[in-house]
This record gives C-alpha cells, sequence and structure tokens, in this order.
C-alpha cells in the first residue's frame, strides 16, 4: 500500500518537511532543514534570546550532565539559557509547539518513544567554540536527538566563522561536514553517533539548542 493512502487511513496527515528529516536520518544520520520555523518565528526568538542575555540571564556552559557539571573553558565557551516550557513567553511556547509537533510525528511514524526534551538558548562571543564532542553522557544515555536552530542575524557570512562540523563515520576513516550557521537553518542529528564542533566564533553566535530523550 502507498503511504499516503495508508496516512489516509489512519487519518493522518503526511508532512513533507518531516518526512525529509526522517529519510536523512535513515540514509546519513543527520538532517539540514530550512524553514522548519517561520522567518518571523526565528526572529522573534532572536529578540528574545537577546533580551535575556542583556538581563544577565545567561550562564556560562559547563560540561557533563546538570547533575555533575564542570565549566571548562579549554572545551567549550558559550553561554546558555535553559528554557523552562511550563513557564516562558509567548515566543518559546511557539517553539516548544512546533518542537511537540515533530516529536508527535517521530512518535506515530517511527515509533521513537520520545518522552523528554531539554532545550537552551546558547550565545557564542567572538573567539569561543566547543571541541569535539558527542552529546550523551556516560551516566546518561537518553539523548537521542540533538536539534540546533540558528538564530543568528539575516546578514550572517562564511566568514564569521562559527561552523558546526560533523564527523561522518566512512569506510576511509570519517568525513566532515561543515554546516555554516544561517538564520533559520536546523540541524538534527543523532546524539549517540555522531560526533561533532563548533568552530571559532568571530561575531556573536546565536542559537537554540536541544534534545529528545527516550524513558
Ligand atoms: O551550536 C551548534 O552548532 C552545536 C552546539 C553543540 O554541539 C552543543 O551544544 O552540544
Ligand atoms: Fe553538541
Amino acid at each position: 500500500m502507498a503511504q499516503d493512502e495508508l496516512f489516509e487511513q489512519l487519518d493522518f496527515e503526511c508532512n513533507p518537511l518531516y518526512e525529509k528529516v526522517i529519510n536523512d536520518l535513515i540514509e546519513q544520520r543527520f538532517s539540514i532543514v530550512e524553514g522548519f520555523f517561520t522567518e518571523s518565528e526565528v526572529a522573534a526568538l532572536r529578540n528574545s534570546l537577546m533580551m535575556a542575555y542583556e538581563d544577565d540571564d545567561f550562564k556560562k556552559a559547563a560540561i557533563g550532565n546538570r547533575i555533575n557539571e564542570i565549566v571548562e573553558k579549554s572545551v567549550r565557551g558559550d553561554f546558555i539559557k535553559w528554557l523552562n516550557e511550563a513557564d516562558c513567553g509567548i515566543v518559546e511556547q511557539q517553539f516548544f509547539k512546533r518542537i511537540n509537533d515533530f516529536i508527535d510525528y517521530l512518535n506515530k511514524t517511527c515509533f521513537m518513544g520520545i518522552l523528554y526534551k531539554e532545550f537552551h538558548y546558547a550565545l557564542y562571543p567572538e573567539g569561543t567554540f566547543y571541541k569535539r564532542h558527542l552529546d550523551t553522557f556516560l551516566n546518561d544515555d537518553r539523548r537521542k536527538l540533538s536539534i540546533v536552530c540558528y538564530l543568528n542575524n539575516e546578514d550572517w557570512k562564511p566568514e564569521n566563522g562559527g561552523e558546526l562540523v560533523i564527523y561522518l563515520p566512512n569506510n576511509e576513516g570519517e568525513e566532515e561536514v561543515v554546516i555554516y550557521p544561517y538564520p533559520g537553518r536546523v540541524v538534527i542529528f543523532e546524539s549517540q553517533l555522531l560526533e561533532h564542533e563548533v568552530r571559532p566564533v568571530k561575531t556573536t553566535r546565536l542559537s537554540i539548542t536541544g534534545w529528545l530523550k527516550t524513558r
């Protein structure tokens, strides 16, 4: 039976953008999508991030999990603010609405069993980076998918640095996939499989990053 026929019988609407993400994840373990959020949603998130940053609501990002964290500037230099879905502004509520819609889709079509999520704003000042790492912790393997949405200014250029580099294992060793953090771009990848890094930033770099988790 054709997929759309099946969806019709299940009273389920196929979402081409989510289908692209799922296919990319199956084929290459990561996906780069434009248009996951509208331009005005991205602009609103960027403003909201900057307002919180100017209010001193950010803290130096740490490594390790939330219980067992250490601030290590030689590993990562960004500042973050965790978002609380139950207590956030209207802009962030709209963000979570989209994320929840995506999670429902994943759970219905791929039986991913995503039960939890966590997201934070991130700001990388000039000169900072995040060394090569994996997004899972020794004592916590619940992170399944990493999601990064870039909130940089509209005129972001490759010369601004801050590329996300994903290291893809292949037969010869590995391949470097270099991704520029253009505004509105969303990158989704398998948290447990793909090591990655943020190359040194030359102009303040803005994003919202999070994880979809099981159990
Ligand atoms: O901002 C990015 O491109 C990736 C950030 C990252 O790797 C992380 O926060 O774990
Ligand atoms: Fe990461």
